[in-house]
């Protein structure tokens, strides 16, 4: 295909794609109806389009095409839409994000994060903002007892990584699943997501050897249940979500990773009539969430996320943890986790549950990864 081409199709892409699924599902579905598309073809515009969402809507008073063409100029270092297209760009492409967003700019701000002025003050804006015109890495972790295996497995696929205990980190379209045993010898997970736990470790030091028991109330496909039974072999699992599907998929990567006593139950943890009889050691409560600390990963939603939102989930996420915070053993922990930078979601929610539970905050952070390729998560460890 032409570059002319390129453009085009993503300019038909984008003008079809409605935000309803995430734009790499969506993407791959069209690309799977729209046979002329060769794999080049697919990266081509893939690429193109993805960039272009890199943007948010700083750029909205230029035309598509010149998003398009503005994307490359941001995202890459080099890009042949530039140089055959944009010659007189392709003196800037070296220099910094900000060099290059202020040269293309002029006269807008520059702030492709549309909602900054929600974003915690933890955070450092200037360097968050700029972080979306950037992919981020894939990350591994290894499970117990796997490194050796996996860092012989990993040279096979011939690609740059870094190790870093048991991070590691790849290039984003490494294809993994030939040459790992995925949630057997490696989880698919963040950085920031893998390190969570941390702020657990060392309060549960003197239950190491113990049994204890715990509950992750949001557990989805189950990834830091994984992560609490890799930490501690020893827990006594209870897993929940509201959606009986995803626990059909965590029923199969647990089955994989090995581990097979635990509980298992669907619940809406936010329901006025929602009640346990059984109380837990350790709450996970890794709540639903706007998931604007990832969307380095979907920057679709830089376009398509409406701002009321964040106050759909910060009403649900303080009911979800009172109710879940009621389950509570005397002496337990209670870990709230989201993967979002929004004080309504955070702090205004670790508010809320000192002021409606007996909970005491232990400590509260946020896991930066945006000055890393990585994911931005935050949580906040309470005691009773
Ligand atoms: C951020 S995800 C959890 C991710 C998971 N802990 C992991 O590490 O893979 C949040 C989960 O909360 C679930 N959820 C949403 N509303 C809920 C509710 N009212 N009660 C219980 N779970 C809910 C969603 O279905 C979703 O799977």
């Amino acid at each position: 295909m032409h570059l002319h081409a390129y453009l085009r199709s993503s300019e038909t892409i984008i003008n079809l794609y409605d935000g309803a699924i995430p734009f790499a599902s969506w993407l791959k579905n069209y690309f799977r109806e729209q046979k002329k598309f060769g794999s080049r073809d697919r990266r081509m515009v893939g690429d193109l389009c993805f960039c272009y969402y890199r943007l948010g809507k700083a750029f909205e008073e230029y035309s598509l095409t010149e998003q398009l063409l503005i994307g490359q100029a941001l995202c890459h270092d080099k890009s042949i839409f530039i140089d055959e297209l944009k010659p007189e760009w392709s003196g800037v492409s070296s220099g910094t994000l900000k060099d290059k967003l202020a040269f293309l700019l002029r006269e807008n701000n520059g702030v492709v994060f549309p909602f900054l002025d929600e974003v915690s003050n933890d955070i450092e804006k200037d360097a968050f903002n700029l972080s979306h015109l950037v992919q981020p890495d894939l990350f591994l972790r290894i499970r117990p007892g796997k490194k050796e295996i996996v860092l012989q497995k990993i040279q096979t696929l011939a690609v740059s990584f870094s190790v870093e205990g048991d991070c590691l980190r790849l290039p984003i379209a490494t294809k993994i699943d030939d040459a790992l045993e995925v949630d057997k010898e490696v989880v698919v997970q963040d950085k920031s997501s893998q390190r969570v736990l941390n702020l657990l470790q060392h309060q549960t030091s003197n239950t190491e050897c113990q049994t204890f028991s715990a509950w992750d109330c949001c557990a989805a496909s189950g990834g830091k249940s994984i992560l609490l039974h890799d930490h501690f072999p020893q827990v006594q699992l209870t897993v929940s979500d509201v959606r009986e599907s995803i626990l059909h998929n965590l029923k199969t990567r647990f089955s994989r990773a090995g581990i097979a006593s635990y509980q298992s139950f669907v619940a809406d943890v936010s329901s006025p009539q929602f009640h346990l009889n059984e109380k837990f050691d350790l709450i996970i409560c890794d709540a639903p969430c706007s998931g604007s600390g990832t969307w380095g990963r979907t920057p679709e939603q830089l376009r398509f996320f409406s701002k009321q939102k964040i106050e759909y989930y910060s009403l649900l996420q303080k009911s979800i943890a009172v109710n879940a915070g009621k389950c509570l053993k005397e002496g337990g922990q209670f870990l709230y986790i989201t993967c979002s930078v929004f004080v309504k979601e955070n702090e205004d929610v670790v508010e809320y549950i000192l002021q409606q539970t007996k909970l005491r905050l232990v400590k509260q952070q946020y896991f930066e990864g945006y000055d890393e390729k990585a994911d931005t998560l935050f949580a906040a460890l309470f005691a009773l």
